[in-house]
């Protein structure tokens, strides 16, 4: 008898408990029992919660939170949580934060929390009219918007203002209208679509065409975090030191591809404390991104200079949509819990010490590929991951990190060998 075609049309399994799911997936994929043990076990999160955040759940995903030490924001001492699976992210935080303490920590602004909305009409045969017409709606569009959120304009965010651009696109004109709304301690992602989506017909009324799009922009400049320090040329281990990390920020200004990898550390903090928070990590990343490449090329997301002092000043400068109000920021315990740790009370403090950790990071790695290379910090954190990787447990881990690190060779193949020795 020959076996039955495995086949992923499965009607109705979003109807099914994790439980049940995660039979079919194993009877799938041929799970053995340690694996669907694994699985089953959704550590510190409710399965009920977890069903509920996504749909199709059969299990969860554990990343490790760390707390970096160190940081100084506006002259209060915080303890950040990162929730990440790279080794050395955290160390880089606490060793670039411990770096500039001394000298008053990182100062932050924001340029509010502003938030876009974009409604794309297309088919309009006089698009010029069609943007003042548009305009000249301001009081009724923001009734049409405040009436969507009540709750929002009751706490002080809401229609602030409209901004219409016609975008030469390869299918003719468009008539882009951007509906700009305080959305306070909330990313505020639902509270601007649906202001979209009820303005539209109104828009297809006053200007004729059609509505396709109606949907928040990720590349939030009106929600911009900003934060800078300064590292004393003593403090960092002298001018050659500064001169090096300057000479990097300049490799990334002048060289996309550099300019990625120096984004990508940046990130590495930013996405930490976005993921811990709660928060929509793709929507900072995706927003951090774009402005990246705001003046044509991408760049960098930070910049370094020279004091007066001579000393190195560093400062960061990109959009940060984060909430305490809504996605997981509010229903997922550990969420909750890195919240009080950080004790935040408002959407635009977390966005600022989020800013800070990024240029903290960017600091470290910076420092690291300007002097010793990364491997030797990075290399010597991740030594412990390999060490596992090799069969390592328990006290094993760091002893074989350790002989690792000493041979200068942190490969699985060697760490097996060096196992091997070491349980004699
Ligand atoms: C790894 C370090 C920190 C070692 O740095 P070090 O100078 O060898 O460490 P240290 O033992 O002298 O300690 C200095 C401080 O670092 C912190 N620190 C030190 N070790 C730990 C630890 N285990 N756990 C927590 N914190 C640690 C801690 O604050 C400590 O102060 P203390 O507590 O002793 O007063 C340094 O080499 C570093 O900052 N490297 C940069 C690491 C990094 O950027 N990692 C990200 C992954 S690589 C990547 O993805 C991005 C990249 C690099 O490609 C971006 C780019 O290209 O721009
Ligand atoms: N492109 C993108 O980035 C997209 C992202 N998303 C997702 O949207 C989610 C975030 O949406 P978001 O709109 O923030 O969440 P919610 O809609 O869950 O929460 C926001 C709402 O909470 C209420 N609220 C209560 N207290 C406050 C306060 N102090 N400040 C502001 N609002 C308050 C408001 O009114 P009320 O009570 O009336 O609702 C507000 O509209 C994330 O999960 C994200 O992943 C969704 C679509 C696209």
């Amino acid at each position: 008898m020959s076996t039955p075609e495995k086949t992923s049309r499965v009607s109705g399994f979003h109807k099914k408990s994790p439980r049940e799911r995660l039979d079919f997936v194993a009877g799938f994929s041929g799970l053995d029992e340690d694996e669907v043990g694994h699985l089953a076990n959704m550590g510190n999160l409710d399965p009920h919660l977890a069903d509920h955040l996504i749909e199709n759940v059969i299990a969860t995903m554990n990343v490790p939170v760390g707390v970096a030490t160190n940081m100084r924001v506006d002259g209060e001492d915080i303890l950040v949580p990162m929730a990440t699976e790279e080794s050395s992210v955290v160390a880089a935080v606490c060793n670039a934060a411990r770096q500039c303490y001394d000298s008053g920590g990182f100062v932050t602004s924001m340029s509010g929390t502003l938030m876009i909305a974009q409604v794309q009409l297309v088919g309009v045969s006089d698009p010029v009219h069609a943007r003042i017409r548009i305009l000249e709606r301001r009081e009724e569009i923001k009734a049409v918007c405040d009436a969507c959120d009540p709750v929002l304009v009751k706490l002080g965010g809401g229609f602030r203002d409209v901004e219409v651009r016609i975008i030469e696109s390869a299918g003719g004109p468009m008539v882009v209208t951007h509906l700009i709304v305080d959305t306070r301690d909330a990313m505020g992602a639902n509270a601007v679509n649906s202001m979209a989506e009820k303005l539209a017909p109104q828009i297809e009324v006053w200007c004729g065409g059609r509505v396709y799009l109606r949907i928040l922009s990720n590349l939030a400049d009106r929600r911009l975090a900003r934060a800078r320090a300064v590292w004393t040329c003593d403090a960092i281990g002298g001018a050659a030191v500064r001169d090096g990390i300057i000479s990097a920020f300049q490799f990334a200004a002048a060289d996309p591809y550099r300019a990625a990898t120096h984004n990508k550390g940046v990130m590495n903090g930013i996405s930490a404390v976005v993921l811990a928070t709660g928060n929509d990590t793709r929507a900072v990343e995706a927003g951090a991104h774009a402005y990246a490449a705001r003046r044509g090329a991408y760049g960098s997301l930070t910049d370094w200079e020279v004091t007066a002092e001579g000393d190195l000043a560093g400062t960061i400068e990109l959009p940060m949509a984060v909430g305490l109000i809504g996605g997981a920021t509010k229903l997922h315990p550990t969420a909750r819990a890195c919240l009080r740790i950080l004790g935040v009370a408002s959407a635009d403090r977390l966005s600022r010490i989020i800013a800070a950790v990024g240029l903290a990071q960017n600091f470290s790695a910076l420092k690291a590929l300007a002097t010793t290379g990364i491997q030797k910090g990075h290399m010597s954190l991740h030594a412990q991951n390999i060490a596992m990787m090799a069969g390592a447990v328990g006290d094993e881990v760091a002893a074989l990190a350790s002989v690792l690190v000493g041979l200068g060779t942190v490969r699985v193949d060697v760490a097996e060998i060096e196992l091997r020795k070491l349980r004699g």
